[in-house]
């Protein structure tokens, strides 16, 4: 069955909108386990706008389901990731000033680089996962890096979900039969919600993973942390 990783990004930046520690994201990391998560995910940028270096290094110390760390290998990141040794390190092709990861990888263009950082993570027992758009062609050369996953870049199946799911979820299809093919895991990311998640889960073959912050998040303000985990994972069940 699909894992709900709980993208804990947006109680940072809650907490950093007034210096202090409240929210606290270890705590809310541990009731989100508590809950019902399967995994944490972080995505600590440059300029740690929301999770803070020593965010994922207090996370790791105390949860006991899978850190997922996300990102742009820069040499700040790596450096953390083989310090921490988190789960699974996700790859993203993220510039400094993206407002959100608004791309996956060129896989063919970037073979060599992302080659060579994931030959790192794995010699530490990391398993590694490149955020990829839905492009069939990518996942041949994401294969060829020795990667153990993709992460599917959902956004353009959560903004066309409305006009017509059937079209927006294709090509997602497509790029998950190839990436199965090249014997690579799946995962799925980025707008994904309690509107449209069910389908991507019940569509995508061999989804190992989601990871949701924003929607999710956003839920829980209403609905509650520990109902809103429930209905999401309702979603990967039904
Ligand atoms: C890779 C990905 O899609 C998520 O990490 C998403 O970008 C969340 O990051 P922000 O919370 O910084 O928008
Ligand atoms: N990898 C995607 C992620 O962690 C969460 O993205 P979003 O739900 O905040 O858009």
């Amino acid at each position: 069955m699909t894992k709900l990783s709980v993208n804990i990004n947006k109680i940072a930046t809650l907490r950093n909108s007034r210096g202090g520690d409240i929210p606290n994201v270890v705590e809310a990391a541990l009731n989100a386990e508590r809950f019902g998560a399967q995994g944490i995910t972080v995505h600590p940028r440059p300029d740690q706008r929301h999770i803070r270096y020593q965010d994922v290094r207090d996370l790791k110390q105390v949860i006991t389901t899978e850190l997922n760390m996300e990102g742009n290998p820069i040499d700040s990141f790596i450096d953390l990731a083989l310090e921490v040794l988190p789960a699974q390190v996700t790859l993203v092709p993220d510039a400094h000033d993206a407002l959100t990861s608004n791309s996956g990888w060129d896989t063919k263009a970037h073979q060599k680089f992302l080659s060579e950082v994931i030959a790192t993570f794995k010699a530490k027992g990391i398993r590694t996962s490149i955020f990829v758009d839905p492009d069939p062609e990518m996942i041949r050369y994401a294969a060829e890096t020795g990667a153990d996953r993709i992460e599917l870049y959902t956004e353009s199946y959560a903004s066309g979900y409305a006009a017509g799911r059937e079209k927006a979820i294709a090509p997602f299809v497509a790029t998950a039969e190839e990436a199965v093919k090249y014997g690579l895991g799946v995962n799925g990311g980025h707008d994904l919600s309690l509107e449209n998640l069910h389908y991507f889960a019940r569509t995508i073959p061999n989804l190992l993973e989601v990871s949701i912050g924003h929607a999710l998040i956003s839920d829980a303000i209403y609905l509650g942390l520990e109902n809103t985990i429930q209905l999401y994972l309702r979603q990967l069940k039904e």
